[in-house]
């Protein structure tokens, strides 16, 4: 058995998440990696790595391209993987599309070559699925596999000579404007720090930066917080935003609605800090601080 994992780079080096899909992958045997566009080196200083696979010319912002290109070496691979995040859930269903296979997301458990493990109703249920179908398509979540290191392999590196133009779109990327942070990946960080609508408004949401800077936190939202504007989309936690499982998860005036939940109430450690005792994010905390926030977090920080 071999399999792919499409990764994806950032300032040059691989996502964490993109790692933890490797080390699900290296349960499969032989694992390949497909870098599009820069960042091949970086993929091939991953350990385990047989094979790089490099597009260069290809962009993994355009999905359609993507996976044309995956599924014209597809059948070289039994599985192919990505994590699963905004790009892998854009691309992989569209190659399972083409290939005629059933697609697996969200994976959190791999029983075997045939069989997963993965969350559905919301988080609130487990399904464990097999599939008959020669090449599986799978998007892992990061946070259920253990990173493989950045450093230490040495796999060779292939140019894939793009003889796909007819299937190809010619969809061209003009430009790619990703916003920035200095704090940690949201759905990677060992501390998230997220606040909800009890924030009240955008300049009060900026009262956690202070103390996710001193928990070395990534920041996340409720999406009342990012529809109401405080916090921009790429923050929110939840069934219709980012799954993360860090350490610690810090939870400051948000309520706990099912949907939110779903995002986060596989964290290690739950903090909650709400002035209602009824809030529903109580029964998931291993801590709550039933108080109102604008006194808690001057003094957190204070204490930090
Ligand atoms: C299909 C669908 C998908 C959804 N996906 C998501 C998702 O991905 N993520 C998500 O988060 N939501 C999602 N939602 C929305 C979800 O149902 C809730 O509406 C949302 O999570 C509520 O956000 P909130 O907890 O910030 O706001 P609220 O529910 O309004 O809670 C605010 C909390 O702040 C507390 N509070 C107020 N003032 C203070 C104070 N001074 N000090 C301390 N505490 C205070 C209140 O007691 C209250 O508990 C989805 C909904 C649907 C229908």
């Amino acid at each position: 058995m071999t399999a792919l994992v499409l990764l994806e780079i950032e300032n040059g080096a691989v996502r964490q998440a993109s790692r933890s899909a490797v080390a699900a992958a290296s349960a499969f045997g032989s694992v390949d990696v497909l870098v599009l566009g820069a960042g091949a080196e970086a993929a091939a200083r991953l350990p385990g790595v047989a094979r790089v696979r490099h597009a260069e010319s290809l962009s993994d912002s355009i999905a359609e391209s993507a996976s044309a290109l995956l599924a014209s070496i597809a059948a070289e691979y039994t599985h192919i993987i990505s994590a699963a995040t905004a790009n892998g859930k854009n691309i992989l269903p569209r190659l399972a599309g083409l290939l005629d296979v059933q697609p697996i997301p969200d994976v959190i458990a791999i029983q075997d070559a045939d069989t997963f493990v993965r969350p559905i109703y919301a988080g609130n249920a487990l399904a464990t699925v097999r599939s008959s179908d020669n090449i599986k398509v799978l998007t892992v979540r990061g946070a259920n596999f253990d990173p493989v290191a950045s450093e230490g392999g040495s796999a060779s590196i292939e140019a894939i000579a793009l003889d796909t133009s007819a299937t190809i779109p010619s969809v061209e990327e003009i430009s790619v404007n990703l916003s920035t942070s200095e704090r940690p990946e949201l759905e990677s960080a060992r501390v998230v720090l997220s606040g909800g609508r009890g924030l009240k408004d955008a300049a009060n949401f900026k009262l956690l930066d202070p103390i996710a800077d001193k928990l070395g936190a990534a920041i996340g939202a409720s999406r009342a917080a990012v529809d109401s504007g405080f916090a921009p989309n790429e923050m929110q936690v939840g069934q219709t935003g980012k799954i993360v499982a860090p350490e610690l998860y810090v939870a400051v005036g948000l309520s706990g609605a099912i949907q939110h939940l779903a995002g986060m109430k596989d964290s290690r450690v739950i903090v909650a800090i709400n002035i209602d005792p009824e809030a529903p994010i109580f029964r998931v905390a291993d801590y709550g601080l039933v108080a109102d926030l604008f006194t808690v977090l001057p003094e957190l920080e204070q204490a930090l």
